[in-house]
């Protein structure tokens, strides 16, 4: 590990630097760079220093699974043995010639088949030896990698993952990554980030996007840092619960499948990378040489899928479609590492999406450890397996510290510019709200005022036609009644109480009419 850390002394703290501080950003997708350093953190555009780099190989360790219940059913044979130095997986071919066994070193060789076995590694000792340091060197600014790497079955998920109560190298670097920074002096910040995707028959799928159709994402390459995800999500980490909640949402969202070899087969490669931000702060009691440096550094945690023979898996269909395309990118993986092992050829990084993608981590700015996962009793996948790690321990590096330093008033010149940029964002974002709200207000009012004028006019035409009709009827009865009162004076009648009568009903009936007309009159009124 390459101590390049720039001693830097306490003092008080720059409060816009502050974690928390970039909490609007939350969850709003990214449409910008995702690659394996920068990520979409802003970073200053003022260097003055040449970044440190370390070289050094791909680590490569290999891990034996216990036989699981499809092994014990059928007593398979145990094959692989592991020497006591830690270093040495011995892989014998019980049914030919024993007596020759196969040798392969490592950096490491963790025996996990049998918890009784006095060099028995556990999830926690698989991740003291591979994790631990790489999680330091993300920590120190490097961009670095975890790759499990096995057949279908041989241990990758429950190596990376893990289980509930048997946590994984994942919840335990995201766990320790919160314990070693909540350690930090008040003149270093960290921002985390995490993003997790699936590559999934040659298709980036974002496993943290809300939206539910998950519409495959493109990859691009940028100059600088290399190929990202376009519009890949990221979320801020403000609480340690964060990492699990994403973890979750993304295994969730996951693409697995039951297959002869395992009930819950992973379809897919998946990557959860957590982007981390430093910033240090060194301030100068004389006020004239304080300083900032900002790290830039990316982990990137790889679950691959299986590689399966489609005899022992059984599949068909879907399945098998998803084994071809799994076997395809797995093929092109080992021809990356086999030309980068020569060193002589062009790696064809290209070929499929996840070579593309791991482009800087397998070949270029990356401190990256391998994990070959293996089965204690399938001979030929355990070989093949085993020289596949071997090839890969040859694989060269170049790591390189992701630093900008900044003086005080560089530094204040671009807090100044952030904070300008912040207070616009902020201020059109809240201009948006306002406009979203006052629009909305305004359709709710115009939708009131026209329901009341259709009532409204409703009303109306109702008393019109009723002031019409009554009106008609009025003229009818007193037309009526002048008829009969022009008869009688006509014609002199004497029957005095029939013309009475006649008379007193047609004026009730008047009567009623006009107080009827009056109340439709007095409604109308009131209504309008
Ligand atoms: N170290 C271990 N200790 C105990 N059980 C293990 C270990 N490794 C793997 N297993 C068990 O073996 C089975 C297969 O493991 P896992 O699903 O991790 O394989 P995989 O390599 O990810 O498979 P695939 O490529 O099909 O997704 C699971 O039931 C898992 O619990």
């Amino acid at each position: 590990m390459s101590k390049t850390k720039t001693k830097l002394k306490k003092g008080k703290v720059n409060s816009n630097h502050q974690l928390k501080s970039s909490t609007p950003l939350t969850g709003i997708p990214n449409n910008g760079d995702t690659s394996n350093n920068s990520s979409s953190v802003p970073t200053s555009p003022i260097k003055k220093k040449r970044p440190p780099s370390d070289p050094s190989n791909v680590k490569v360790f290999v891990r034996v699974r216990p036989k699981i219940s499809r092994e014990n059913d059928i007593e398979a044979p145990v094959v692989v043995e592991m020497k006591s130095d830690n270093l040495t997986t011995v892989l014998h071919n019980k049914s030919e010639n024993s007596q020759d066994p196969k040798l392969f070193q490592f950096d490491n060789s963790l025996w996990s088949a049998n918890p009784e076995d006095p060099h028995f590694k556990s999830q926690k000792d698989t991740y003291s030896i591979i994790g631990e340091d790489i999680l330091d060197h993300t920590l120190e600014g490097f961009n670095t990698c975890i790759l499990a790497y096995g057949q279908t079955g041989s241990g990758k998920s429950f190596t990376m993952m893990g289980e509930k109560n048997n946590k994984g190298i994942i919840p335990r670097i995201c766990e320790n990554l919160y314990t070693k920074i909540s350690e930090y002096g008040q003149d270093k910040k960290v921002l985390i980030k995490v993003s997790y995707f699936e590559i999934y028959n040659e298709q980036v799928k974002d496993l943290l996007s809300a939206e539910k159709s998950h519409k495959p994402l493109k990859i691009r390459e940028n100059p600088k840092t290399g190929p990202y995800v376009e519009q890949l999500t990221e979320f801020n980490i403000e609480v340690p619960e964060d990492f699990k909640r994403y973890m979750e949402i993304g295994n969730s969202n996951r693409t697995v499948a039951a297959t002869k070899m395992n009930d819950q087969s992973s379809r897919s490669h998946a990557v959860f990378t957590i982007h981390l931000r430093t910033t240090e702060f060194n301030i100068d009691s004389s006020n004239v040489e304080d300083s900032v440096r900002e790290t830039n550094s990316s982990l990137r945690l790889v679950d691959l899928a299986g590689s399966e023979r489609v005899a022992s898996t059984g599949s068909t269909g879907a399945r098998m479609k998803e084994g071809t395309n799994i076997n395809k990118s797995l093929t092109t993986l080992g021809r990356v590492i086999l030309s980068l092992s020569d060193g002589i050829s062009k790696p064809p990084y290209r070929d499929s999406a996840l070579t593309w993608l791991l482009k800087e981590n397998l070949g270029g700015n990356s401190k990256t450890a391998m994990i070959a996962c293996i089965s204690p009793c399938d001979y030929d996948e355990t070989l093949s397996t085993l020289r596949y790690a071997t090839l890969t321990k040859n694989v060269k590096l170049n790591a390189v510290i992701n630093v900008d330093e900044i003086n005080s008033k560089e530094s204040n010149k671009e807090l100044l510019r952030m904070k300008n940029e912040i207070e616009i964002l902020k201020t059109s974002l809240d201009e948006a709200h306002k406009n979203d709200d006052l629009l909305h207000h305004i359709t709710n009012l115009s939708r009131f005022f026209e329901e009341r004028l259709t009532d409204q006019t409703h009303k109306y035409e109702i008393a019109r036609n009723k002031l019409l009709i009554s009106n008609e009827e009025r003229y009818k009865y007193f037309s009526s009644l002048s008829s009969i009162v022009s008869a009688f004076n006509q014609k002199n009648m004497v029957d005095g109480e029939e013309i009475d009568n006649q008379y007193k009903l047609l004026a009730d009936r008047s009567e009623k009419l006009s107080l009827d007309i009056a109340d439709d009159l007095e409604r109308f009124s009131l209504q309008c």
